[in-house]
């Protein structure tokens, strides 16, 4: 288990993260999302005790950083731009991390194997491939065999393949029992893999829920409905009890009525469709809206949101905390 409490990192004037709680639990995968700039990098690095806090703490099991012993066995991570020497094989560079850290060698056969780098093993790893160089990183991290993961954006950059494997073994390495804890900034990437979300903007906790939930109220669906006779699908839905929305382009929207049924309606009423399709709001425009007050750099000046496009459990959070809080 990870505990962050209060955690508070300030960079000068600039306050990368700003009093962040809260617990990442073992035996499921915790998204971390934000932003941009947001604080996850700088989070995961004092998990790490890369970097010190400002202020608060963060443990580890109960333990800070600096106090576990031989912490690769504790606690392995996938870190942005990952060092290592380019003029050393991949068995080279984990064979001395494992003697550093008092892991035995037969562990780095192993760990190549599960990252699918054995053929490769004793090529120079300056040759490698950004999908090969995050395998290389992963191998790292699961050398020590830890209970606990922290993956910083580990799909960047990576074709189809990769990030399905990258997926994959975060789920599985959950399902052993382990504290799984990736970042990213792709909301959709998260839908895929979390079972848990932690969304931070401008070092600031704007949600922590289950996928499920965020799932359940953002994904607010309805029934697209074309057709070349509106007037008498308007009043046929009118005298059903059902309301439907106006779209742009002159289709309807309604909510909360299955597609079978408004197809049955037409049909008793003999009205012609166009269409009939069910739409579901997408979780990245969710998150981006939860976001959108946090986001450092904007590409365009956008106007606010209407109030009523405000995704409304994000909006009733954010009055709960207070804003600024
Ligand atoms: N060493 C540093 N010195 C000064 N400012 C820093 C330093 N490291 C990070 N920052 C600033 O702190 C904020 C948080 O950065 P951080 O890298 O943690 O965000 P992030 O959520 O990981 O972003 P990204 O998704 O772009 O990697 C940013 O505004 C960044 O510019």
């Amino acid at each position: 288990m990870i505990e962050l409490t209060g955690l508070t990192k300030h960079y000068g004037e600039k306050v990368a993260v700003d009093h962040l709680t809260c617990t990442v639990r073992p035996g499921i995968v915790t998204g971390f999302l934000g932003p941009n700039g947001a604080g996850k990098s700088t989070t995961m690095r004092m998990m790490l005790g890369l970097d010190r806090p400002t202020a608060g703490d963060v443990r580890i099991d109960g333990k800070h950083y600096a106090d576990l012993h031989d912490p690769l066995t504790y606690i392995g991570a996938l870190l942005e731009a990952e060092p290592w020497h380019p003029g050393r094989s991949a068995y080279h560079h984990l064979l001395c991390l494992a003697q550093s850290n008092r892991i035995p060698a037969q562990r780095v056969h192993q760990v190549l194997d599960t990252v699918g780098l054995t053929s490769v093993a004793r090529k120079r790893t300056k040759g490698f491939s950004l999908g090969m160089g995050q395998r290389l990183g992963i191998a790292a991290a699961l050398l020590g065999d830890p209970r606990v993961l922290l993956f910083d954006e580990p799909v960047n950059g990576l074709d189809p393949e990769g990030i399905h494997w990258i997926r994959n073994l975060m789920k599985d390495l959950a399902a052993q029992g382990r504290t799984v804890f990736v970042s990213s900034h792709l909301m959709s990437e998260m839908a895929l893999t979390a079972d848990h979300l932690v969304v931070i903007g401008q070092g600031r906790l704007l949600a922590d829920t289950s996928m499920a939930e965020f799932i359940a109220r953002n994904s607010r669906s309805f029934v697209r409905v074309r057709t070349p006779q509106p007037e008498a699908l308007r009043d046929a839905l009118h005298s059903a009890g059902i309301t439907a929305q106006s779209s742009a382009d002159g289709a309807f929207e309604i909510r909360d009525v299955g597609a079978a049924r408004l197809g049955d309606l037409a049909a008793e009423h003999g009205i012609v469709l166009h269409e009939l399709s069910p739409q579901h709001a997408s979780l990245e425009e969710a998150f981006m809206r939860l976001t959108a007050e946090t986001v450092e750099y904007h590409a365009h000046d956008g106007e606010p949101l209407p109030e009523e496009k405000q995704p409304a459990w994000g909006a009733d959070w954010r009055q709960r905390r207070g804003k600024g809080a």
